[in-house]
């Protein structure tokens, strides 16, 4: 679905990314694990096009996409939820869609957008009964419900997910960590960052271990899991950087 070749990314004297190549899986749910500064957000940026490489390829169903706008990039199925929970805070969570949809959809009519909308409401009750409240007002949980709903707005295919779990509770991560898995059981392809090795293997089908811009480890969640149980993970799983 995705074929990630040599793909270096640098800002100024910063080696962000190097040589990473990457087979992205389709229908499943695919783990980018690394620890602070280890490349994650460079390398989903890059994927929806906020970043430019410096080198490699990206193809999207057989298309070469590097060097395509991100707002193309969406209109091919490419969702993007971004690290840090962006919404607008002190706007109702009614007019946060309707940002999330214009942002990926600048031109559609009003009409349309409504009735995306609406589908998001009949599918999260919670956000259609709090549709007139702050965004600010929601429940970290909620908040990020309605940043996955901003980007289901416009029907991705393949959706990207920058550290879901940051800030969360368990038990709310565990709601977002559902959403994704019933995401998948409809056909969506998932990229999910995150800092904890053991967080991201209990959903993730296949991930890929990042170290300082450099893929280190790859494979299957048992693979993964196994070097995880042996210590082979221990300074990814106990966020110890070794920068
Ligand atoms: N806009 C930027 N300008 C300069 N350096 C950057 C920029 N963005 C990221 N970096 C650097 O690139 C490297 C990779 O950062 P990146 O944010 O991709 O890592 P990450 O794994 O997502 O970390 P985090 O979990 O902190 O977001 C780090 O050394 C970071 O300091």
């Amino acid at each position: 679905m995705l074929e990630i070749k040599n793909l270096q990314v640098n800002y100024g004297p910063i080696n962000a990314l190097k040589e990473v190549t990457m087979t992205i899986e389709k229908n499943k749910i695919n783990a980018i694990i690394g620890v602070n500064g280890a490349g994650k957000s460079t390398l989903l940026n890059t994927i929806s096009g906020l970043v430019d490489p410096d080198q490699g390829e990206i193809s999207y169903k057989g298309r070469q996409i590097q060097n395509i706008p991100v707002e193309k990039r969406v209109k091919l199925g490419i969702g993007h939820v971004m690290e840090g929970r962006r919404l607008f805070k002190d706007q109702s969570v009614h007019d946060n869609l309707l940002i999330g949809f214009y942002f990926r959809n600048p031109k559609e009519k009003r009409r349309n957008a409504l009735l995306k909308i609406n589908e998001i409401y009949k599918q999260f009750p919670i956000l259609g009964n709090k549709q007139n409240q702050m965004a600010g007002t929601l429940s970290g949980g909620q908040q990020q419900i309605l940043i996955i709903s901003a980007a289901l707005l416009s029907e991705p295919d393949l959706l990207l997910l920058d550290e879901p779990s940051l800030g969360l509770a368990p038990i709310i991560i565990d709601e977002v960590y559902q959403l994704l898995e019933e995401l998948k059981s409809k056909g969506m392809t998932i990229i999910i960052s995150e800092q904890m090795a053991a967080l991201a293997l209990r959903i993730s089908d296949v991930g890929y271990i990042l170290e300082r811009g450099q893929v280190v480890k790859k494979g299957d969640r048992s693979y993964l899991k196994s070097l995880l149980d042996s210590d082979g993970l221990s300074s990814v799983y106990l966020g110890k950087a070794k920068v």
